[in-house]
């Protein structure tokens, strides 16, 4: 990519800066480490690339950047900004040298995640960072670990900084229905089609925090049905109100004409909690019988039939608690299933949309 660009070690980019290493490599084109002749000063310079898309994603890049100019780099954890020129019929950006990529930080310091101790301060910084963005009322919406840059490795605690512009945008100017950035770390609202704003950059951050902790990701789907899938399992369905206003919710929600009184399905889903727990009774003597199971109020007639989706959807619950080693599963005949009750609030029972062919 550096080559096809005509850039290289000892290259001159524009009046005053020697290329001396090639630091980031992307779509986009390149980010070389330079030094200024003038000031002596090595600096970072993102290279992007001519074609058109490119071209207008960097003049958007430069438009927010200005935006953030009122912005103190240092206190506020954004990378500084030194201004723009022109390589032949390159746009450069010329900007604050900074260390390696939290990612690679991470590659590099740790294999099982951070400490309380190292998290704290990142997630500070980057709170901070977010904070200032926010009230500028512009979003970034590609947060993730390679757009956190650390300042130097050797400095404890850490200093972070936000880079990466490109994909940032003026909150008012948020278009509904834009999917783009990584899918790993994009909120259910930008896969869903709903419109979005500052909180997507939460999302994103509270995404960052749980991988710092477990050292992976924690919604690593390939597509954006595996990662809805994800989230959905670990946190329950988005609000009815949240999936009305999706434009790609029917992708991946079936839409139920005949609603069913939330408060029903919820009763059902307490019984058949309630029933599996006396089929797993661990004194054998006390576990329910098959004739029992027959006669349970699960099958009471006169509550409205389940969709194979909604039984699928209590499997997963079901699955999902035990596989988080939970205290999920009460003790028997109590009556009341805490654990579940507990779980069951946050895995809110589908209303009107019903979760599509999700294997159980
Ligand atoms: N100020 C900087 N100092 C040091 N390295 C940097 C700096 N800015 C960017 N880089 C390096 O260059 C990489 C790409 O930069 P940046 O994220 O701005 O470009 P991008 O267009 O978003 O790239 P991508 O297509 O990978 O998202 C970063 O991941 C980082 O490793």
């Amino acid at each position: 990519m550096a080559k096809n660009l005509g850039i290289t070690k000892g290259s001159t980019l524009g009046n005053c800066h020697i290329v001396e290493d090639i630091i980031g490599e992307g779509g986009f084109g390149v980010v070389a480490k330079c030094r200024n002749t003038d000031t002596n000063k090595t600096v970072a310079i993102k290279i992007n690339k001519s074609e058109a898309g490119i071209l207008q994603q960097a003049v958007e890049e430069i438009a927010i950047l200005k935006r953030l100019r009122c912005l103190n780099p240092d206190t506020c954890n954004i990378v500084r900004w030194d201004g723009f020129f022109f390589h032949k019929e390159n746009i450069c950006m010329t900007f604050e040298l900074l260390d390696q990529s939290l990612y690679h930080y991470l590659q590099e310091q740790h294999t099982r995640g951070l400490t309380m101790g190292e998290l704290k301060p990142i997630l500070h910084q980057l709170a901070t960072a977010l904070a200032h963005l926010h009230s500028t009322e512009t979003v970034h919406a590609d947060l993730k670990p390679v757009n956190v840059m650390v300042v130097n490795r050797d400095q404890h605690p850490i200093q972070v900084k936000l880079i990466d512009f490109g994909l940032a945008c003026p909150v008012s100017e948020v278009k509904q229905g834009a999917c783009f950035g990584t899918v790993w770390y994009s909120a259910p609202e930008m896969l869903l089609g709903v419109p979005f704003k500052e909180s997507f950059d939460m999302w994103s951050l509270g995404l960052i925090m749980a991988e710092l902790i477990l050292g992976c990701h924690l919604y690593p789907g390939k597509t954006v049905y595996d990662v809805l899938r994800f989230m959905v399992e670990t946190q329950g369905q988005p609000p009815d109100e949240v999936l009305d206003q999706g434009l790609y919710t029917e992708n991946y929600f079936f839409k139920q004409n005949n609603r069913t009184p939330h408060v029903e399905l919820e009763k059902d889903r307490k019984m058949l909690v309630s029933l599996i727990k006396s089929m797993l009774n661990m004194d054998a003597s006390k576990r329910i019988m098959a004739r029992e199971v027959l006669q349970h109020p699960f099958f009471d007639p006169s509550i409205p039939e389940r969709t194979p989706g909604q039984v699928a959807s209590l499997c997963r619950l079901y699955k999902t608690t035990h596989a988080q080693g939970g205290n999920s599963m009460p003790s028997p005949g109590s009556g009341t299933e805490p654990g579940f009750l507990l779980q069951g609030e946050s895995f809110s029972a589908p209303k009107t949309l019903i979760k599509k062919s999700l294997p159980c």
